[in-house]
């Protein structure tokens, strides 16, 4: 089954009759999401369901965490939960129409300044910044598409300078791209106690801003043929790390 935008009413149509192996897609857009969806209706009768969450961490953690809660009230819970869409790629390591899956999804802007620099919340006493979804998911997922694994970093604001990047780099070593949502869909899948994996397609490089650069309809068709693969991989895949 394949939603769009609000979460699977309690008891609606379709969707596998157990609740075990439903995974559930959060993208941004609907742009993203009809990407996604349009590689699922290759594969009818999956149990993926993907959803339009909205833009930034705090709406994906919201639109991901109230699609959870209701299909567990509804009985039939989600056992995967996957940030996906497009995203920046840091420069030279994840080319524009390439593709990334995270081995961390790390929130890069997320704690405080200091007059020595920046402190992650962690080293504040609180939460976390980085969630890992399980390797053998991740190694599946890039042996079967293709795709680099690597950092993938969530921000509250888009890169728009080389300095900013460079710094990013710096802080993060090992990130091949960044996006807006992976924390906050990771911080509702850890709510619920379900592993989460981050796929990004690259629409642009990390760096100075240039709109008319962005090459969405590659990354878009990236994401398209990646969840061709991806899907028998969701679908196979068992948490047994
Ligand atoms: O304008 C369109 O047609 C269109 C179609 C699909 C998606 C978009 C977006 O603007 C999606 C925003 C979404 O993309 C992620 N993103 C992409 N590049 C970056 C980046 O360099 N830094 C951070 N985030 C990026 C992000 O997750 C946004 O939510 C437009």
């Amino acid at each position: 089954m394949t939603s769009y935008d609000a979460a699977p009413e309690p008891g609606g149509p379709a969707g596998p009759a157990t609740g075990s192996s439903r995974v559930l897609v959060a993208t941004a857009v609907p742009a993203e999401r009809d990407a996604v969806a349009r590689a699922l209706a290759t594969h009818p009768g999956t149990g993926v369901d993907v959803l339009a969450v909205g833009v930034g961490p705090a709406a994906a953690a919201a639109g991901t965490a109230t699609a959870l809660a209701r299909a567990d009230a509804a009985g039939r819970p989600y056992r995967l939960v996957v940030s996906a869409g497009i995203g920046g790629g840091f420069q030279p390591d994840a080319a524009v129409g390439s593709l990334v899956v995270a081995d961390e999804i790390t929130v890069a802007d997320l704690g405080a300044e200091t007059g020595d620099g920046f402190l992650p919340v962690t080293e504040l006493g609180f939460g976390a910044v980085t969630h890992r979804p399980p390797p053998s998911l991740v190694r599946g997922a890039a042996d079967a598409t293709g795709a680099a694994s690597g950092t993938v970093l969530t921000v509250s604001t888009v890169t728009g300078s080389a300095e900013r990047a460079a710094l990013l780099r710096l802080r993060h070593p090992r990130a091949l791209a960044e996006a807006m949502e992976g924390f906050g869909v990771a911080e509702a899948a850890a709510l619920h106690g379900l592993p989460v994996m981050e796929v990004r397609a690259v629409s642009n490089a990390v760096g100075p801003r240039d709109r008319d650069a962005w090459r969405i309809g590659a990354a878009l068709s990236a994401l398209t043929e990646a969840f061709g693969k991806l899907t028998p991989v969701l679908e196979g895949w068992n948490d047994h790390d």
